[in-house]
């Protein structure tokens, strides 16, 4: 049994949504899974497998930040997971974004974290897969709520390392970057460097910019609605 994860083989399912934070993955996993069992509450990460439309499903918490997920995702490989779809949240840096609107990330340029160094060498720049990314942008349509796709990025920061770090944001946006959060460029590493498939999924819960923050009930309707559109996706591709 891994340390983190604490699940034998079999008890996490082949497909797997994770979201950063553990109220989130109790609340999905309650309202979106039938008859959900928890299989790992170690330190609160806790990790639920049941089934949606009769397909097997988990869902894991991940934790905030790059070294967190990490160790998650190498515990989920070990316990012989396929596909990895992150559920979480987001920060806009593109005026183009409101509140609650889900973006799909093809990709995820990194600031301040070590995660590339999996191909010291080497800038690595892994997408999503892409059948899950368009069977999401899809599904997403179908059921009328637009999507944005594109690049984000992942920091380890999330107040800023040094004075400059809105510069930082700023020259980002400027390059076509969407929105910041916390996990996902370590979520594409790891899915390249097993093979796995990987996607990312996020609800826009603040402005960057203008400063502004979603108060909790539109951050749910956000997270209920990419929830359905990634399930749906999850029917088309296994049901
Ligand atoms: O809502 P989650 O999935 O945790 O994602 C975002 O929220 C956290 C910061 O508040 C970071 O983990 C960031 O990536
Ligand atoms: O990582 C995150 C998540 C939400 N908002 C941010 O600014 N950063």
């Amino acid at each position: 049994m891994p340390i983190h994860v604490e699940a034998e083989k079999g008890q996490v399912a082949d497909i797997v949504l994770l979201p950063g934070n553990p109220e989130r993955a109790k609340y999905m996993a309650e309202k979106f899974l039938d008859d959900p069992k928890l299989y790992t509450d170690y330190r609160q990460m806790y990790g639920y497998t049941g089934t949606f439309n009769g397909i097997e499903v988990s869902i894991q918490t991940t934790g905030m930040g790059v070294p967190s997920i990490s160790i998650i995702l190498e515990e989920l490989k070990m316990l012989g997971v396929k596909t990895l779809i992150r559920v979480g949240t987001c920060g806009a840096l593109s005026d183009d974004l409101e509140e609650a609107d889900v973006i799909i990330a093809q990709s995820s340029a990194t600031i301040g974290t070590t995660i590339n160094q999996i191909t010291p060498d080497i800038t690595l720049a892994p997408p999503a897969d892409f059948e899950l990314i368009k069977n999401l942008y899809e599904s997403a349509v179908e059921l009328g709520m637009p999507a944005h796709v594109g690049q984000i990025a992942t920091s380890d920061y999330f107040y800023g390392k040094s004075l400059d770090y809105a510069d930082d944001l700023k020259r980002l946006a400027g390059l076509g970057v969407l929105a910041v959060e916390m996990e996902t460029a370590a979520l594409y590493n790891i899915a390249a460097k097993y093979g796995l498939r990987a996607a990312t999924v996020l609800t826009v819960s603040d402005h960057v910019f203008k400063k502004t923050r979603a108060d909790k009930s539109r951050i749910k309707e956000g997270v209920d609605r990419m929830t359905e559109m990634v399930l749906d996706t999850v029917t088309k591709i296994y049901g």
